[in-house]
């Protein structure tokens, strides 16, 4: 074992030996390393101080970088205090700038509008400038008168100043006139109703007189000249023959006729009618009322009696007399009048009865009897057998009959007339009125004639039927004539059978009616002498005597309802 620590402790002091060896190299190494390390410490050192003086100027530089980044970071807040404030300055402008745009935008819309607007009212303004430049003008010339005028008018100011005191008096004047005119205007409108009353009251007493002195009344009417016609009547101006006076030249003679009234040619409807229309009236009291036309051919019979029915200038008496008699029964009716009227029509044609009213015109013998008898009862009534008979209770109804009636009435054509008559038409209306107050009962007939028109065969140039027609014509005419003067001369027999219009007419020429003539004339040179046989015959019907009316009333009995 000492053998092994012996080896150990050599082993060990080899080792020792080897590391002292090793350390001492090391440790001159170490000092060559530390003079080395000595020399860079002393470099160092050098350097260090070298860096310290770089740390402390960098430091200075630093801490004055410092305090300038202290002002900096003051500016800086400062700054962005200000930013802030901008900002929200900013933001204030922004919402403003926003809220203008709203304006701006609505502006703009307004400005579209009125741009519209303006590009019309442009052509307007010129138009309105144009004018303008025009009134103005105008103005200027105005102002130059109106300095004209205010120059006269304080003149004539000053003429008006004077007259003004003239005028007063004039007024005084005046109103007194006015007075004493109105009061003369109030007596004359009385004086003119006493004449339309005076005259009223002449006409019925007129009426009256005639009627008791029992005469046929002539009213003569003569037609207007046609363009080509010269004229041979004339008429008095004056005297108690003024409108009841006519007279004709003829060769080298002056014929004066008087009958109850003459119409000249400028006589209208409407004059004739009010002459008739009392006549006309006394139909609705119970009378029987006969009204015939009688003249030559063309000389106003049918204008006179039946007229143009349409045009209401030109209706003739027919047409107003029966507006009239419907008229008066309505006003009637507050008195208790009740009225049941029954029309009929027929014309005597070549001696032949016509029924105007009949739906289908048949012959005149039917099964051996003859149709169409005339007969007259014990009152004095007249009545055809078989002739249609139609209950009317308004103008209208008539109207349509009477258009009707036309139609089928025969008009021939003459050399003196387009559209001459060639048949006698006679329309009778009758009519019955029976009173529920006071049970009068009253039976009155309007009969309305047109004649067919006398006329010289020569003259009218007739020949074949139209010969027989004139002849037919003629032959009646000339026992109207007979009849007439029959009654004239007071004769015993009176030779009312000798034609079927005489016949006829009996009643109203021999009887108890209210009867009155038209004697129609035509006024030129070549008619002259038919118109003096037409006024000869028209003078002897006025001087006939035929009785005086009766009126056909009676009250009414319980049994009759
Ligand atoms: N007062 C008058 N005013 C205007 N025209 C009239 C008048 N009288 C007759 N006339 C005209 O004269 C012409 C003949 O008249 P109208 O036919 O009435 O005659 P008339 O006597 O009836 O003839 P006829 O006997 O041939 O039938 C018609 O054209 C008619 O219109």
């Amino acid at each position: 074992m000492l053998q092994d620590t012996n080896k150990r402790l050599q082993e060990y002091n080899t080792s020792l030996q080897q590391y002292n060896s090793n350390l001492q190299a090391d440790v001159t190494k170490n000092g060559e390393t530390i003079t080395k390390l000595q020399k860079e410490k002393n470099t160092m050192v050098e350097t260090m101080n070298g860096l310290k003086d770089h740390a402390n100027s960098v430091k200075m530089q630093l801490d004055l970088a410092k305090s300038s980044q202290n002002e900096a970071l003051k500016q800086k807040n400062e700054l962005l205090k200000e930013v802030d404030n901008l900002r929200s300055e900013l933001q204030q402008v922004r919402e403003d700038r926003d809220h203008k745009l709203v304006e701006v935008h609505s502006l703009l819309a307004e400005i579209g509008t009125y741009k519209e607007m303006t590009g019309k009212s442009a052509v307007e303004l010129d138009n309105v400038m144009t004018r303008s430049t025009a009134l103005e003008e105008i103005c200027s010339a105005q102002q130059e008168r109106i300095k004209l005028l205010e120059v006269q008018l304080a003149s004539t100011n000053e003429k008006l100043k004077r007259s003004d005191l003239t005028t007063i008096e004039s007024m005084t004047e005046y109103e007194k006139q006015k007075r004493m005119s109105e009061d003369l205007q109030l007596r004359l409108e009385e004086a003119e109703q006493q004449i339309i009353d005076g005259e009223k009251l002449r006409k019925k007493l007129h009426n009256t007189i005639l009627e008791l002195k029992g005469n046929i009344r002539v009213f003569c009417r003569v037609r207007p000249l046609l363009s080509n016609e010269s004229g041979a009547i004339s008429y008095p101006k004056s005297g108690e023959n003024l409108g009841h006076g006519i007279e004709l030249t003829h060769n080298a003679q002056m014929y004066a006729f008087t009958f109850d009234k003459v119409f000249d040619q400028l006589a209208s409807q409407e004059d004739v009618f009010i002459e008739i229309s009392q006549l006309v009236q006394s139909a609705l009291d119970g009378y029987k009322v006969c009204i015939f036309a009688y003249g030559q051919t063309g000389s106003g019979k049918t204008y006179t009696m039946m007229g143009k029915p349409e045009i209401h200038d030109q209706k003739g008496l027919i047409p107003r007399s029966l507006e009239q008699i419907f008229q008066t029964s309505q006003t009637l009716v507050s008195q208790g009048w009740k009225y049941n009227m029954q029309a009929s029509m027929l014309e005597i044609y070549n001696e032949t009865i016509r029924d105007l009213l009949a739906n289908n015109r048949t012959s005149i013998q039917d099964g051996g009897i003859s149709k169409y008898s005339i007969k007259h009862d014990t009152n004095g009534n007249t009545h055809v057998s078989d002739l249609t008979i139609v209950d009317v209770s308004s103008f209208n109804e008539v109207s349509s009959l009477l258009k009707r009636a036309a139609q089928s009435r025969s008009v021939g054509r003459t050399q003196m007339n387009e559209e001459s008559s060639r048949s006698h038409c006679v329309f009778t209306l009758r009519i019955f009125g029976v009173n529920e107050g006071t049970d009068q009962q009253v039976e009155g007939v309007l009969n309305l004639i047109d004649l067919a028109g006398s006329e010289r065969l020569n003259k009218s140039g007739a020949t074949g039927d139209r010969l027989k027609e004139t002849q037919a014509i003629n032959k009646s005419l000339s026992c109207l004539s007979d009849v007439i003067f029959s009654i004239a001369k007071k004769d015993e027999h009176v030779p009312f059978r000798n034609s079927k219009l005489t016949y006829l007419l009996q009643p109203c020429l021999g009887g108890d009616s209210k009867t009155l003539m038209f004697v129609n004339l035509s006024p030129e040179v070549s008619s002259t002498g038919e118109s003096i046989c037409s006024l000869r015959f028209a003078a002897r019907v006025n001087s006939c005597e035929i009785g005086i009316p009766r009126r056909q009333t009676q009250i009414r009995s319980l049994s009759q309802g």
